[in-house]
C-alpha cells in the first residue's frame, strides 16, 4: 500500500493545476457575478482530455482511474469549484455511456463528449423525488420503434447548454426496478428547459428544469436494458460523489492558501496575523482536517477502482466527510480575513457559497449517512 502519488499522477495533477491557475482562477469571480457558463473554457478542458477522464481511449477518452480523477478534480477546483463540479457531472454521464452503452451509442456520443464539444447533463432528480430518487415519475412509454417521454427533471446542471441528457424514466412498476435510462439529444422535439435558477453559489453553471412533453426518442436511445436505469444511476453517483468530495477539498485548499497569503501581509497589534498563536493553531487544524479528507477520498476512489464490495459505503462516507470538512475549512478561511472575507474581492466568500451545495447534491449528506448506516446495521444482521 502506498500513499504517494505516482509520477503520472503528479504530472496530471500539475497539468490540472496549471489549467486551474491560468484559465479558471482569474475568471472565477467574474463568471460567478455574471452567471456566465464558460463553454469555451470547457472546450479547452476537453482538449486536455478532461471530458472523458475514465472513458476508454478507443472512444477518445483518457482511460484514467477514479483515483486519478480525484486528483484532477481537487486541482481543478482550486481554480473554480463550480466549473470543476460541472466537469465532474459531465464525466459522470460520459463514463456511464462508456460503461453501459452499445458500440453504436459509444461511437455516436463519446468522441465529442470527450472533447467537450458536446456537453452532458445527468437527469435523475424531480421536484418530488430528490433523496427518494426511486419515487421518480417521469414516464417513458414504448410506442412502435421508440419511446415517448413525459415528465420534468429538476435542478439539472448544464441544462439548455448540454447536447446530451441522460434521463432516468419509469418504464415499469413503481420503485427502483421500474426505472430505465435514456440518452436524449437536445434537439428532441418535446424537450424544453425551465428558467435558470437563482442560487446562493454555483452561479457559473446553469441549473434548470428539463421538461419532456411527448418527447419521442428511438428505441436505440435506451441505455442497457429496461429496468436497469436506477442501478446505472447509483453506480454513476458512486464516482460522482468522490469527484464532488475532491472538489470540496480543492476549493477549501484554495481558501486556506488565500488566507495564509493574507495573514502574512495583514498586521494587527504590531505584527502580521500569522504571528498569533491562536490563529496558527487554527491553520494547523484546517490543514490537518483537509489532509484527513484527502486521504479518505483517495481511499474510497481506490476502492472504486478495485471494484471493492464496500466501495459504495466508502464513497458515501468520504463524500459526507470531505464535503462537510471542505465547507468548514473554507468558512474558517473566510473568518481569518475578518470583514474582507465577506467582500467579493478576495474570492473566499464565493468558495464558501460554492462548497455549501456540495453538502446537498449528488445525494445529501443525510442520504450518505443512510447508506452508511444501512451497511453498518446490515453487517450485524
Ligand atoms: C445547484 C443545484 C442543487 C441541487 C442539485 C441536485 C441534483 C443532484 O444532485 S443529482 C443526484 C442526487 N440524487 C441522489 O444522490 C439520490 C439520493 N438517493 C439515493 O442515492 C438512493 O435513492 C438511496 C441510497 C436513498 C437508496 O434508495 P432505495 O430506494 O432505498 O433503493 P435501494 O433499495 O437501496 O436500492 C435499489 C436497488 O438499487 C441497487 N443499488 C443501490 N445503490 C447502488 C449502487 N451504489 N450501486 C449499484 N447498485 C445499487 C440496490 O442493490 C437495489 O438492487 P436490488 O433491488 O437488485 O437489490
Amino acid at each position: 500500500m502506498s500513499f504517494e502519488l505516482t509520477e503520472d499522477q503528479v504530472a496530471i495533477r500539475d497539468m490540472a493545476l496549471s489549467f486551474a491557475r491560468d484559465e479558471l482562477a482569474p475568471n472565477a469571480v467574474e463568471w460567478d457575478q455574471k452567471k456566465h457558463f464558460p463553454v469555451e473554457t470547457l472546450r479547452a478542458a476537453g482538449e486536455l482530455g478532461m471530458g472523458g477522464i475514465y472513458v476508454a481511449e478507443d472512444h477518445g477518452g483518457s482511460a484514467l482511474s477514479r483515483l486519478d480523477a480525484a486528483v484532477i478534480f481537487e486541482a481543478l477546483s482550486q481554480g473554480c469549484p463550480t466549473i470543476a463540479s460541472y466537469i465532474s457531472i459531465h464525466n459522470m454521464v460520459a463514463g456511464m455511456v462508456d460503461r453501459f452503452g452499445t458500440d453504436e451509442q459509444k461511437a455516436h456520443w463519446l468522441p465529442k463528449l470527450c472533447r467537450m464539444e458536446w456537453l452532458a447533463s445527468y437527469c435523475l432528480t424531480e421536484a418530488n423525488a430528490g433523496s427518494d430518487a426511486a419515487a421518480l415519475r417521469t414516464r417513458a412509454v414504448r410506442d412502435g420503434d421508440g419511446y415517448v417521454l413525459n415528465g420534468a427533471k429538476q435542478f439539472i446542471s448544464g441544462a439548455g447548454s448540454s447536447e446530451l441528457y441522460l434521463v432516468m424514466a419509469r418504464t415499469g412498476e413503481d420503485g427502483p426496478g421500474g426505472i430505465s435510462a435514456f440518452l436524449v439529444p437536445r434537439d428532441t422535439p418535446g424537450l424544453s428547459f425551465g428558467a435558470n435558477e437563482h442560487k446562493m453559489g454555483w452561479n457559473a453553471q446553469p441549473t434548470r428544469a428539463v421538461i419532456m412533453e411527448d418527447a419521442r426518442v428511438p428505441a436505440s436511445a435506451l441505455l442497457g436494458q429496461e429496468g436497469m436505469g436506477f442501478k446505472f444511476a447509483m453506480k454513476g453517483l458512486d464516482g460522482g460523489r468522490i469527484n464532488i468530495a475532491a472538489c470540496s477539498i480543492g476549493g477549501a485548499q484554495a481558501a486556506l492558501d488565500k488566507a495564509l497569503t493574507y495573514m502574512s501581509e495583514r498586521k494587527a497589534f504590531g505584527q502580521t496575523l500569522d504571528r498569533f498563536q491562536a490563529l496558527q493553531f487554527r491553520i494547523a487544524d484546517m490543514a490537518t482536517e483537509l489532509e484527513a479528507a484527502r486521504t479518505f477520498v483517495h481511499r474510497a476512489a481506490s476502492a472504486l477502482d478495485a471494484g471493492a464490495k464496500d466501495a459504495t459505503r466508502l464513497c458515501a462516507m468520504a463524500k459526507r466527510f470531505a464535503t462537510d470538512t471542505g465547507f468548514e475549512v473554507a468558512n474558517d478561511a473566510l473568518q481569518l480575513f475578518g470583514g474582507y472575507g465577506y467582500l467579493a474581492d478576495y474570492g473566499v466568500e464565493k468558495i464558501v457559497r460554492d462548497l455549501r451545495v456540495h453538502q446537498i447534491l449528488e445525494g445529501t449528506n443525510e442520504v450518505m449517512r443512510l447508506i452508511v448506516s444501512r451497511s453498518e446495521i446490515g453487517r450485524m444482521a
